[in-house]
C-alpha cells in the first residue's frame, strides 16, 4: 500500500562531511516525485536516506526525521532491513543476479521474507510481478533462462519486478533510465506511470524532459560549491517548477543557464 513520506530537518553526513543540509519535504502516496539538480548536489545521497541505504557506507549518518506514514524509519527499534523491504530501490545500472533464472530473480527478495513459499504461491507472485513490470509477455516462455540474457531495458524491468515482488510501500529509483536506449527508456517511463497508481515513487533523474514527462512533483536541489552541502531549493507541482519556479536558481537550472 502506498504510503506518505514526511522528511523534516534532515542532514546527511559522510563522516564529518555534511553532504546534504536541512531538507524538509512531504511526498504524497501514489505520486511520482523527481529529484533534479546539478552533479554533486546530493540527490542520490538524499534518495538513499529514504530507505536507510546510505548506511551501508561506513561513517554515513543522518540527523532529523523521516516518517513513513507515522512511523519514524530511524526510530531506535527499527531494523534497517525491514525498512528496505517496505521501501524498495532500483538502481542506475540494471543489477539482476546474472546467473540466476528470470524466475528466481523475481522471487529472490520475496523468498528472503518467506522461505516456505509454496510453488503455487511463488508462480503466482512471479507472474503478477512480471505483469506489474510490463515484462511478462516478453519472458513468459523463458522464465528458466538467466536474467543476464535479457536486454538492458528488460533487465531494468526485471529489477523492478524483483522490487515490487516484495510488495513495498514506496519505490526509490536512482536514474533508472540512464543506462538505457530511448525505446527502453520510454518503456520504463510508461511503467512508472502505471506503478504510480499503486506506489509512492521518488526518482533521481538528470533528464529534465523525463522529469517533466513522468513526475507530478519536482524537487530541485543545488549546492553552492565543492565541499559545501547540497540543499533543497524548491519543490512543487512539476508544471509550475518547469514554467513558473519561485526561485531564480531553479529557473537558471531548468533553462540550461547553469549546471
Ligand atoms: N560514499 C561517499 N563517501 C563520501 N562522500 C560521498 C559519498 N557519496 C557521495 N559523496 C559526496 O556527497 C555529495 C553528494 O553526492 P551525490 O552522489 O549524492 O550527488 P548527486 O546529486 O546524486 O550527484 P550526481 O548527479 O553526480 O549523481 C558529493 O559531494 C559527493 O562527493
Amino acid at each position: 500500500m502506498a504510503k506518505r513520506i514526511d522528511v523534516s530537518g534532515l542532514n546527511v553526513y559522510y563522516g564529518d562531511f555534511l553532504a546534504v543540509e536541512n531538507v524538509s519535504m512531504t511526498i504524497e502516496p501514489r505520486s511520482v516525485t523527481a529529484f533534479i539538480g546539478s552533479s554533486g548536489c546530493g540527490k542520490s545521497t538524499f534518495l538513499r536516506t529514504l530507505n536507510r541505504m546510505h548506511e551501508v557506507v561506513p561513517g554515513a549518518r543522518v540527523s532529523g526525521t523521516v516518517l513513513l506514514d507515522d512511523e519514524d524509519i530511524y526510530g531506535p527499534d527499527v531494523d534497517p532491513v525491514a525498512v528496505r523491504r517496505k521501501i524498495g530501490m532500483v538502481f542506475q545500472r540494471p543489477n539482476p543476479f546474472p546467473t540466476m533464472s528470470i524466475y528466481d530473480n523475481v522471487i529472490a527478495g520475496a523468498k528472503l521474507n518467506n522461505q516456505r513459499m509454496s510453488k503455487a504461491v511463488a508462480d503466482e507472485l512471479v507472474e503478477r510481478s512480471l505483469h506489474g513490470a510490463n515484462l511478462w509477455e516478453e519472458v513468459k516462455d523463458r522464465l528458466d533462462r538467466p536474467g543476464a540474457g535479457l536486454s538492458g531495458g528488460q533487465q531494468q524491468r526485471l529489477c523492478i519486478a524483483r522490487a515490487i515482488a516484495v510488495e513495498p510501500d514506496v519505490l526509490l529509483m536512482d536514474e533508472p533510465c540512464s543506462a538505457l536506449d530511448p525505446i527502453s527508456t520510454l518503456a520504463i517511463e510508461d511503467l512508472i506511470a502505471k506503478l504510480r497508481e499503486s506506489y509512492t515513487i521518488c526518482m533521481v533523474t538528470h533528464n529534465m524532459q523525463q522529469a517533466a514527462r513522468v513526475s507530478d512533483v519536482t524537487a530541485f536541489f543545488n549546492v553552492a560549491g565543492t565541499g559545501k552541502p547540497g540543499h533543497l531549493v524548491e519543490m512543487g507541482d512539476t508544471n509550475k517548477i518547469f514554467t513558473r519556479p519561485d526561485r531564480k536558481e531553479t529557473e537558471d537550472y531548468i533553462t540550461g543557464r547553469f549546471g
